[in-house]
């Protein structure tokens, strides 16, 4: 037997070995099925002579492929087949077959922002309002019906509420704009060459025949889309090879459908079935936790999950008292494990349900100098938004900053165009001034005139106003920021749920911003600037870099980590609020139980009792998925009342005397002369009729126009003038 076959168990060789014919690797978590396919590709070109030209390797993700490719090009001697995403082999068989398709080959994919404003504007032109019917409903239904492979035509019939029917009108028209702009969807990367298969005999039976061999990994996530596709490039021959454990299908909200890989049996009568039982990934406590958790659900079929790998250390649930606390005791953990436990940073991943959960573990390592990549998912700092408004912050503190100039100039959209800004720089560079300067003194450019002139004088007063920013407070600066530049009015064109994210990013932005004033409180926007968490032209790093890794659990599918830290794994987090209410709770059970499985040696969960999210301050409750995990392989550790550990943001306890500000008696009073509204200091205890307690976090003004921004941990911050409020010391 090859040296193929000689890290491989008996399960494994027998489906490595079976090369025609239809066949299904149904196994759990770590057990193998990538490794069957990699090795199988490999036996079928080396071995079995196979050209590797009549293969093709379907993986989830691009970073799954990427591996594969990679893991290939080292098995195989001579050029590896093809290995791609659905979406990735879709595209490509597109531009081939175009022609014939009846669509131009050189068709543009639509990014997310193209596709909504596309939404958008047929949604106007039919007289609704995007604020009650916002893009992105539509988006998500047309989306599913693509996946589902309803064409414009079928839905019309199907359409039964009142929302379907507004969706049966504006799907034909969507696909109409973008068939005038000769462009795709992602989703019609799918739909397309689908329908080309089903209505093209002759393009299939060359697909059919040129494909002979066919892999799937991830089967359990496959939506009808692309099952369409993989069978229908497996009529005439059948050797189309699946791997799947439906305890794994956490797509099920984007269209998967579970019964793809159980029907397999019947869609491809004579199919052999591989199980594979053996995990090599993880230890035994960890694995023993996995097994537990995910025999809750009813939806299954039980699998025997067996290792031999030694038990290990004991997975640790540990409770924390704020999501800061939590972000820094994890980044002294993998620091020690670093100093003094010989490990590397590249061992560890942690993962998050929703990736805005990132931010406070990157403020954390990069306070650190650890170094890690955001993967699947912007890193916090790096998003648009927030470096537009970090750009503004770098302008106003310090004008000859060019490049924040160059950023916070188009953003948003001025219609200062290429042109006038070249001219711009041309006359700065001539005078030696910076952009901000000649912007100050436009009508000293002689070539800039006209409308470009007065938009660049309306830019110039913007920088003037700006200019109150630098003596407040960090966060109620970049609040001044987004209101003076109207910065959230151009979210307004995207979909709600992107527009709703990008919002909670700005005040997550704010949110973090205040907790370090409240951390730092001798210290100014200068300072919070100079904090390396907003150098935002951090370090990039490369996949194979030895950093932490950051992801979603969504993302997660298929890797595997010597340490991981499942964090958040709190009620409404995970399971995810959503998922419950629309009846997926089983679904994020699976999640849950990707997360764990991704480790081999090292597991910590944990959760928190109070966290920054969606822009406020919450109190939070253990996820119920914990009570289900058998107190026999972990250990569970209340770390509530360690807040010192590390660089605790909020001060909650509101009956503590602040300790970080002297109540301010005003020396300039407002011309009403002394008010009652004086009597207010930063950090004060308050009450609120409504809101209940709070904390005095900021002050402006005075007399009857002194105004006070309170933090309630019921609603978050709010802003009032204090002699109209019913604000009293609490
Ligand atoms: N026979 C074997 N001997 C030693 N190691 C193995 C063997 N089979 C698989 N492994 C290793 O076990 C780990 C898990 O394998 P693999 O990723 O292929 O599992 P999987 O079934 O695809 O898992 P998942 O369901 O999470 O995608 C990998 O590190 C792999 O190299
Ligand atoms: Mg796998």
């Amino acid at each position: 037997m090859s040296r193929l076959f000689d890290g491989l168990n008996d399960a494994q060789r027998a489906a490595v070995a079976h090369t025609e014919g239809p066949m299904l690797v149904l196994a759990g978590p770590g057990s193998g099925k990538t490794r069957v396919i990699t090795h199988r590709i490999a036996h079928m070109v080396n071995e079995v002579g196979i050209p590797s030209s009549s293969v093709l390797a379907v993986t989830f993700t691009n970073k799954a492929a990427d591996e594969m490719r990679h893991r290939l090009a080292s098995l195989i001697v001579g050029r590896p087949p093809l290995t791609c995403t659905f979406h990735g082999f879709c595209a490509r068989m597109l531009r081939r077959y175009g022609e014939r398709a009846g669509f131009e080959p050189n068709f543009s994919i639509l990014d997310e922002s193209d596709r909504s404003r596309a939404l958008t504007s047929i949604i106007k032109e039919m007289g609704l309002d995007t604020g009650h019917f916002p893009p992105g409903k539509f988006q998500h239904r047309i989306s599913n019906l693509k996946n589902e492979l309803t064409s414009p035509a079928e839905f019309q019939s199907q359409a039964a509420d009142y929302f379907d029917r507004l969706v049966a009108d504006v799907y034909p028209r969507y696909q109409e704009r973008l068939k005038e702009q000769n462009a795709f969807d992602f989703d019609d990367l799918l739909f397309v060459f689908a329908d080309l298969l089903r209505r093209d005999e002759e393009v299939r039976t060359q697909l059919d025949e040129r494909f002979r061999y066919i892999l799937v990994d991830e089967y359990q996530d496959t939506n009808l889309a692309q099952y369409a596709i993989a069978r229908g490039m497996s009529l005439k021959v059948q050797n189309l090879c699946v791997t799947g454990d439906p305890d794994q299908s956490i797509y099920g909200w984007r269209g998967a459908n579970l019964n793809n890989i159980l029907h397999f049996e019947d869609d491809f009568p004579g199919a052999s079935v591989f199980r594979l039982e053996q995990n090599y990934r993880s230890t035994a406590n960890i694995l023993s936790i996995a097994d537990q958790l995910i025999r809750q659900n009813s939806r299954r079929k039980h699998k025997e999950l067996i290792t031999d790998n030694p038990p290990g250390s004991r997975v640790r649930v540990i409770c924390y008292q704020s999501d800061d606390v939590e972000a820094n005791a994890i980044a002294n953990d993998i620091c020690e494990g670093v100093e003094v436990g010989g490990r590397r940073f590249g061992d560890v991943a942690i993962f998050v349900r929703v990736s805005s959960l990132t931010r406070p573990f990157e403020a954390a390592f990069r306070a650190r100098h650890i170094p890690y990549q955001v993967i699947g998912g912007y890193s916090f700092f790096e998003r648009k938004e927030i470096r537009d408004v970090v750009a503004y912050l770098r302008l106003t503190l310090n004008p000859k900053d060019d490049a924040a100039y160059l950023r916070a100039v188009g953003s948003p959209p001025r219609g200062i165009g290429q042109r006038t800004l070249e001219r711009l720089a041309t006359h700065a560079r001539a005078h030696g001034i910076s952009l901000a300067e000649a912007t100050a003194n436009v009508s000293d450019v002689k070539s800039i005139k006209g409308k470009p002139a007065a938009s660049l004088r309306s830019f110039g007063k913007l920088l003037r106003e700006l200019e109150e920013i630098k003596t407040l407070a960090p966060a109620v600066a970049i609040d001044t920021i987004l209101s003076l530049t109207a910065y959230r009015d151009q979210l307004d064109d995207l979909p709600e749920e992107e527009r709703q994210t990008r919002l909670g990013l700005l005040e997550e932005m704010i949110g973090a911003a205040r907790s370090w004033s409240v951390e730092n409180p001798e210290e100014d926007l200068l300072a919070y600037m100079e904090q390396a968490a907003l150098t935002s032209d951090a370090d990039r790093r490369d996949a194979s870099a030895d950093v932490v890794t950051l992801m979603t659990l969504h993302a997660a599918k298929g890797l595997e980590f010597p340490i991981v830290y499942l964090v958040a794994f709190e009620h409404d987090i995970l399971p995810h609020q959503r998922g419950v209410e629309e009846g997926n709770e089983e679904e994020e059970r699976r999640l849950a139980f990707v997360g764990i499985t991704r480790a081999r040696e090292e597991l910590t969960i944990s959760y928190t009792q109070r966290r920054l999210y969606q822009g406020r301050t919450n109190y939070m409750s253990p996820s119920p998925f914990l009570a289900e995990l058998p107190d026999d392989f972990l250990d569970r550790e209340d770390r509530a009342d360690d807040w010192r550990e590390g660089a605790d943001s909020f001060a909650d306890d509101y009956s503590q005397e602040p300790s970080w500000e002297e109540p301010s008696i005003p020396l300039v009073h407002g011309a009403s002369g002394p008010s009652p509204a004086d009597r207010f200091y930063r950090g004060m205890a308050v009450r609120h009729p409504v809101y209940g307690q709070g904390l005095i976090l900021q002050l402006e003004g005075a007399g009857e126009d002194r105004k006070a921004t309170i933090e309630f941990p019921s609603v978050g911050p709010k802003r009032f003038v204090l002699c109209r409020a019913p604000v009293e010391p609490a």
